[in-house]
């Protein structure tokens, strides 16, 4: 691992990390935050999965999450979104398709089958890599926002006991039924849409084997609230399947950062309480 940055920051350490992940195949860039405790203790890891258009830089900079970070004594991990340095058909001409918009599956459809597997590099290779490198310990919970806050409940709903707890802020709840889930499902899973179930949080409530409790926050002055996010599809799965969500509507609030900073400490001490 190449070492890009270490800053010190609420008596921890922020770091940032080049490697050559085997998943993508090619480099790939993470942010790792370590508090203070990991200087003598292995400590507990929350991932965090950002939205499209994102870098890990965007949580870094935006969510203002080290000091309470550092008081519970929690690192948290921050990977890209997308694999970087490929130049396939389409892949740099929007927003919401290929670089930046990984989604956190595994594609199937050539050419981004050959590297777009995020689903493999966060939940295998990077823990992993965490693991080898970093004083932290065997537990560990996921979060992320929008594309990122479905990342982290599917890699939840897909690996039971795996996570100790799973929030999101705006998730994408069911991208087999939105515009944003369409356009990459085909472009990455192609057309035949029985194959996107598996990688759809709505539809993957009625074959968790584990009730693991999702804790969703979602701002109702968010733009892509109606369109995009329709967190009453994963509600009523979830009442129809027994699952336990706790959604809480939080009025005037966005999509943006400013969101998750005013709630991320509330989602911190969640997960350290399931992580103790
Ligand atoms: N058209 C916009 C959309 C990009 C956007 O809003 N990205 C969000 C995540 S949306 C769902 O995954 C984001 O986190 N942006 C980065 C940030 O720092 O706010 C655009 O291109 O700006």
């Amino acid at each position: 691992m190449e070492l890009l940055s270490s800053t010190k920051t609420f008596g921890g350490w922020l770091k940032r990390y080049r490697h050559a992940s085997t998943s993508v195949k090619g480099d790939m860039v993470f942010s790792i935050f370590l508090p203070p405790q990991a200087e003598t203790k292995k400590v507990p890891v929350l991932y965090w999965l950002s939205g499209l258009t994102c870098t890990d830089e965007n949580f870094t900079q935006k969510a203002g999450a080290f000091k309470k970070a550092a008081q519970l004594g929690l690192a948290i991990v921050c990977p890209d979104t997308s694999p970087r340095g490929t130049d396939y058909p389409n892949e740099h001409d929007s927003y919401d398709f290929g670089s930046g918009a990984g989604f956190y599956i595994n594609a199937t459809v050539e050419p981004y089958a050959q590297s777009y597997n995020m689903y493999d590099y966060v939940v295998d290779e990077l823990p992993a890599l965490i693991s080898e490198h970093f004083r932290v310990n065997d537990k560990k919970s996921i979060s992320g926002h929008s594309m990122g806050g479905h990342g982290a409940l599917i890699c939840a709903l897909k690996n039971p006991n795996t996570y100790q707890s799973v929030s999101a802020f705006a998730p994408i709840t069911n991208p087999t039924n939105c515009a944003w889930g369409k356009k990459v499902f085909t472009g990455y899973l192609g057309e035949d849409e029985s194959s996107w179930q598996q990688w759809d949080a709505t539809c993957l409530i009625q074959h968790a084997t584990q009730r693991l409790e999702l804790f969703v926050d979602q701002g109702d002055a968010d733009d892509f609230l109606s369109k995009q996010l329709k967190p009453e599809s994963l509600v009523k799965a979830c009442f129809k399947n027994d699952h336990p969500i706790n959604l809480r509507m939080q009025s005037g609030y966005d999509h943006s950062y400013y969101f998750i900073a005013s709630f991320i400490d509330e989602h911190l001490d969640y997960h350290f309480d399931a992580l103790k």
